[in-house]
């Protein structure tokens, strides 16, 4: 039987009478890496921005862990554990990267906004902190200013520093978004580990990336639902190629007949 952790019912947003979502039914299970895919435009980021309710959905509905959030606010929802990953300038370049770890477990004990008062507060939290940058692999760049890590590096400081908040579900928003091949490589299996123990929705551009971790794909164009299944079922859909070629795909006389029966 299913567990869903998170279900959208008809999720629709429109911008001064233009639908940016329609209708979207999304149920992702528990413990499950879900991904949602589509061509520019399809209204991925207005999805997640629903989600974390940074926009207000003109209508339908959104639960979380049995949970309506419709109408929560946004430091609400992430207190509840739906957390987006931090935007790389979310991270602060001028800490370390230990320090910005530490500064994120603070806040989730309530303390970020006297996080500049006490060392010793902030010291309470380095084993933990090293743990989680164990986790990602930076224990070794714990003392090295954010700003100043490779470009690969600070998306793992910033895996980290959500983990840190301690995601039921965690919205990963294009993590292999600019990388090489070497640093897609790291983050894909730092993505498995992190979703060990918990639940992981991603949009994601690279395909290689979304057919080695997702147990699921949905798939939007132009604002509506286009599919949904694991990669082989999706892959091989006519309405995804045509949605990401633009082009209709060849189909065999026989198979023209079928579609007509
Ligand atoms: N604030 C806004 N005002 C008006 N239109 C918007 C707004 N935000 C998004 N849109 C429109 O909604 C549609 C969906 O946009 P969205 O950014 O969600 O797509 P996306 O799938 O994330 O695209 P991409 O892969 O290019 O980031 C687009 O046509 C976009 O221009």
């Amino acid at each position: 039987m299913s567990d869903p952790i998170l279900q959208t019912h008809g999720l629709c947003k429109e911008f001064k009478g233009f639908a940016a979502v329609s209708d979207i039914n999304l149920e992702v299970a528990r413990g499950s890496i879900h991904a949602l895919i589509g061509p520019n435009g399809a209204g991925k980021t207005t999805v997640f921005n629903l989600l974390t309710k940074f926009l207000a959905p003109t209508s339908g509905q959104v639960i979380f862990d049995g949970i309506d959030i419709t109408a929560a606010q946004p430091a609400e929802v992430a207190t509840k554990g739906l957390i987006r990953s931090f935007q790389i300038s979310a991270v602060f370049p001028n800490m370390s990267a230990l320090d910005n770890i530490r500064v994120a477990l603070l806040r989730i004990h309530g303390g970020a906004h006297r996080f500049w008062r006490s060392k010793q507060e902030l010291n309470a939290f380095t084993d933990t902190a090293m743990a989680l940058l164990e986790k990602v692999g930076l224990a070794d760049f714990s003392h090295v200013l954010a700003g100043e890590l490779a470009y690969g590096r600070k998306r793992a400081l910033e895996i980290a520093t959500t983990l840190a908040l301690k995601p039921k579900l965690m919205l990963l928003d294009e993590p292999t978004q600019g990388m090489g091949i070497e640093d897609v490589e790291c983050v894909t299996a730092l993505i498995r580990s992190a979703a060990v123990g918990r639940t992981i929705l991603m949009v994601e551009h690279n395909l290689k990336v979304v057919s080695t971790l997702a147990d699921k794909i949905t798939v939007l164009a132009r604002g509506q639902f286009l599919s949904e299944g694991d990669y082989a079922t999706v892959s091989a859909d006519p309405r995804v190629m045509e949605a990401y070629l633009g082009i209709r795909p060849v189909i065999s006389a026989s198979q023209q007949e079928a579609q007509h029966v």
